[in-house]
């Protein structure tokens, strides 16, 4: 009986009773986390196509890809350059880029979305995918807040659809947050568990709940240390200082809040805000829309709370 409630919990259907092994995977975005992802995803043997929307974005996907492996082999083979190449030569030839999502699916096990942080465009892609990719196929979001549950509405295969949350920079961060909905089928959840060890990643279980574990955490302290900044209870540089100094953090808030993108942070923001408009956690940031406003992005436009270079 225990057994049979939990297969209801988890939307148990007659199209998912077979475990996905995921082998062929397509990753939708290939900004900052997409291109980590079909890095780590490429490097573990693991056939990527990656979209985006035009080949210029892509080249420089693949640029970041190209450097970020560098980076990783002047470590792993720092005694043998050669193998150090072919490694990233191998990984490399893993990696296909498409603007055209439609034949980028064809085949594919996982569809990993890791597109701009809006509920509407996110729901588009994946009513377009819905149509577009086999019916084996399980799809993911990489959303930071947003509720799966609220994404996979758009589609038809609400039993293989589930969260895939890495961490910035991926091929760094070790945790991965996996999130099942009440209709996820536990062959999808296990199939993104099991994918999620083989990335050589460790994963954590976790409800469709706002912000999962690690942002329903962080989000609250991000937040405060912009508004102690914006009274003038301390400079950016100090609280920064404080924050690695005094409690062993790696980025103080701003360098982190610049390296995650002031624009992701600000599409959450805004989100939270109008899920839960009396939260004066979530009350706006002048300056956070100022510096949107301006295209200030962060580390990835060359100024966002610091410059860049
Ligand atoms: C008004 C309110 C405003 C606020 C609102 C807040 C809203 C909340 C927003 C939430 C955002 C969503 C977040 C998201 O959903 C979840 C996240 O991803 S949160 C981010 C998590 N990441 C971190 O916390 C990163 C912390 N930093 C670090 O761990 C390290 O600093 C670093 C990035 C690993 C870099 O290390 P450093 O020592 O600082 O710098 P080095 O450059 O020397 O690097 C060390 C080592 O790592 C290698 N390396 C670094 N990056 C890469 C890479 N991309 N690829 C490969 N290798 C990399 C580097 O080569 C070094 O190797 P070594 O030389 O030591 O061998
Ligand atoms: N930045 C972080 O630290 C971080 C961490 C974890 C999760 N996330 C989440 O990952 C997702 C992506 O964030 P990011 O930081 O990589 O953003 P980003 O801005 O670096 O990249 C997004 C990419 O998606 C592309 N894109 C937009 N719409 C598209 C579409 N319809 N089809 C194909 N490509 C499209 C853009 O051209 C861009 O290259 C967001 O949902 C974000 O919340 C971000």
């Amino acid at each position: 009986m225990a057994f049979f409630a939990h297969q209801i919990r988890r939307g148990f259907s007659s199209s998912a009773v077979r475990n996905v092994v995921i082998k062929q995977v397509t990753i939708i975005g290939g900004g900052q986390m997409g291109a980590g992802i079909a890095q780590v995803a490429a490097s573990t043997g693991h056939s990527v196509n990656l979209v985006d929307t035009s080949d210029d974005i892509l080249k420089k996907s693949i640029k970041t890809i190209e450097g970020s492996l560098k980076r990783v082999v002047k470590k792993k083979f720092a005694d043998k350059p050669e193998a150090g190449e072919e490694f990233i030569q191998k990984v490399l030839k893993n990696v296909s880029t498409s603007t055209d999502v439609g034949s980028a699916v064809q085949g594919s096990d996982l569809v990993l979305e890791a597109i701009v942080e809006n509920l509407k465009i996110k729901q588009d892609l994946f009513s377009r995918l819905d149509k577009l990719a086999p019916a084996h196929t399980i799809f993911a979001s990489n959303t930071s807040s947003l509720p799966i549950s609220d994404i996979s509405s758009a589609t038809n295969r609400l039993d293989r659809f589930g969260g895939l949350h890495f961490f910035n920079p991926v091929p760094m961060m070790k945790l991965v947050e996996v999130i099942g909905t009440s209709t996820t089928s536990q062959e999808t959840f296990d199939s993104l568990l099991n994918f999620s060890k083989v990335l050589g990643k460790t994963p954590v279980s976790c409800k469709d709940t706002p912000g999962f574990i690690v942002n329903r955490l962080f989000v609250p302290y991000l937040y405060e240390a912009v508004r102690l900044y914006e009274r003038g209870h301390g400079s950016k540089e100090d609280i920064d200082i404080a924050m690695k100094l005094g409690v062993g953090y790696p980025m103080g808030p701003f360098e982190l809040s610049d390296y995650i993108g002031l624009d992701t942070i600000k599409f959450i923001m805004d989100g939270w805000r109008e899920m839960d408009p009396d939260n004066t956690l979530f009350a706006p940031s002048e300056l956070m829309d100022k510096l949107v406003a301006e295209g200030k992005l962060g580390k990835k436009t060359g100024e966002g709370f610091y410059k860049y270079k």
